[in-house]
C-alpha cells in the first residue's frame, strides 16, 4: 500500500505531547487579549519567526513564557479541547497527555483550575470526537524535590484521573536520581511512571530512570544508540521509546531528518513510536511526524504499521481496548 494513504488511515495513538506544547500563536494571542496578558512579539508572524531553536534550553524558554497566557480553567478547556480537534482530524484515537502544573501554580494559577480545564476538555473530546486519553502530571526536573513533592501532594485529590507521573524540562544535570524519592511515593499512590531521557542527557539517564524511577516508557530515549548494552537491555525489556522525531531535529539533536535514527531504532528491534512532543513550536502534529520520517529514512509501509502496533502495545490501556485497537491497525492495511 502507498504510505502516503496508510499514514493518512492509520488509527493513531499518540503517547507523547505536552498539552502546553499545542498551544499555537493564534490562540496564544487570543487569550493574552482575554486575560490582559502582554506578548512581547507584535503579532503571530513575528512570534513564530522566533520559534528558532538551537536546544532544549532555548525552546523551554519561549514554551514557559507562552504559559503566561494560560490563566482560567477556560484557557485549559479550549487549550486541550483545540488540540483534541485537531488530533482527532489526523486519525489519532488515542492520546496520552502530558501536563506541567509547576509552569502554573508558580504563577498563581491554582492546580484546580488546570487539572479541571483539561479534564473537562477530556470528557468533551471522549464524547464529541469519541477520542480516549490518559493524562501524565510531569514534574519539572529543574525544580527541587521538595516542589515535585509539594506538587504530588496538591494533586491527591485527583489521582483517580492520572494514569501516571513523568519527569520533564531541562535534563542535562537534572538526573532521574533527583526524584528516585517522589516517583517511589507516586507509585505507592498506584501511579504508572514515565520519564523523558535520552533526550540531551546521555544513556546513563536512561538507566537511572529504568533502575531507580521503575518507568514503563522512556520519554524519547534516542541517545539509547551510544550504549549497545542499554540497547539489548531495552530490546528485552520490550521497554517503549516515545520518539518524537520533528522535535530532536527543531532542537538540533539531529542536523536533519535524514540523520534522525527512527529507522535504526527500529531495526534495532526496539519498541519505538511516533509523537508530536511539542506540535505548536515544532511544525507538526503526528501525520507530519509521520510523513517526514517515512519521506526523509525511506519508512515502509510495515515499518509505519509496526510503529502503530508499537503505541498501542505501550499505551496505558487494557487489553480489551488494545485488542480492539490492534484490529483497527489491520483493517487501516486491508
Ligand atoms: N521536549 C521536551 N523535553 C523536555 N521537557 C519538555 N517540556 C516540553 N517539551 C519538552
Ligand atoms: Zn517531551
Amino acid at each position: 500500500m502507498d504510505t502516503g494513504i496508510l499514514i493518512e488511515r492509520l488509527p493513531k495513538v499518540e503517547l507523547h505531547v505536552h498539552i502546553e506544547g499545542t498551544l499555537e500563536p493564534e490562540q496564544l494571542f487570543a487569550f493574552a487579549r482575554r486575560n490582559g496578558v502582554s506578548v512581547r512579539y507584535p503579532d503571530v508572524e513575528a512570534l513564530r519567526a522566533a520559534y528558532r531553536f538551537h536546544d532544549l534550553q532555548s525552546f523551554l524558554d519561549l514554551y514557559y513564557e507562552g504559559c503566561a497566557v494560560l490563566l482560567a480553567e477556560q484557557d485549559f478547556y479550549e487549550l486541550t479541547l483545540a488540540y483534541l480537534r485537531r488530533a482527532a482530524a489526523q486519525g489519532v484515537v488515542h492520546t496520552e497527555l502530558f501536563f506541567d502544573p509547576q509552569s502554573h501554580t508558580h504563577r498563581g494559577v491554582a492546580f484546580a483550575t488546570v487539572f479541571d480545564g483539561i479534564s473537562r476538555a477530556l470528557a468533551e473530546g471522549e464524547r464529541s470526537l469519541g477520542i480516549t486519553s490518559r493524562l501524565i502530571l510531569c514534574f519539572l526536573r529543574h525544580l527541587d524535590e521538595a516542589d515535585a513533592f509539594d506538587t504530588l501532594r496538591q494533586a491527591e485529590p485527583y489521582l483517580d484521573r492520572i494514569v501516571a507521573v513523568g519527569l520533564d524540562s531541562s535534563e542535562v544535570g537534572h538526573p532521574p536520581s533527583k526524584f528516585e524519592r517522589v516517583f517511589a511515593a507516586a507509585r505507592e499512590h498506584g501511579l504508572l511512571t514515565v520519564a523523558h531521557a535520552g533526550e540531551e542527557g546521555p544513556p546513563e539517564y536512561i538507566r537511572e530512570a529504568l533502575d531507580l524511577l521503575k518507568v514503563s516508557r522512556i520519554d524519547h530515549g534516542v541517545r539509547c544508540l551510544e550504549d549497545d548494552a542499554l540497547v539489548e537491555r531495552l530490546v528485552a525489556e520490550r521497554m517503549p521509546l516515545t520518539v518524537c522525531p520533528l522535535s530532536n531535529v527543531r532542537l538540533g539533536g539531529f542536523a536533519e531528518m535524514r540523520d534522525h535514527p527512527l529507522k535504526r531504532l527500529l531495526d534495532r528491534g526496539l519498541c519505538a513510536t511516533v509523537n508530536s512532543d511539542d506540535p505548536a513550536y515544532f511544525g507538526g502534529y503526528m501525520t507530519e511526524n509521520f510523513t517526514a520520517t517515512q519521506a526523509a529514512l525511506g519508512l515502509t509501509a510495515d515499518d509505519i504499521l509496526t510503529l502503530g502496533r508499537n503505541a498501542i502495545e505501550a499505551a496505558f490501556l487494557d487489553a480489551d481496548a488494545r485488542e480492539r485497537l490492534l484490529a483497527r491497525v489491520a483493517q487501516s492495511a486491508a
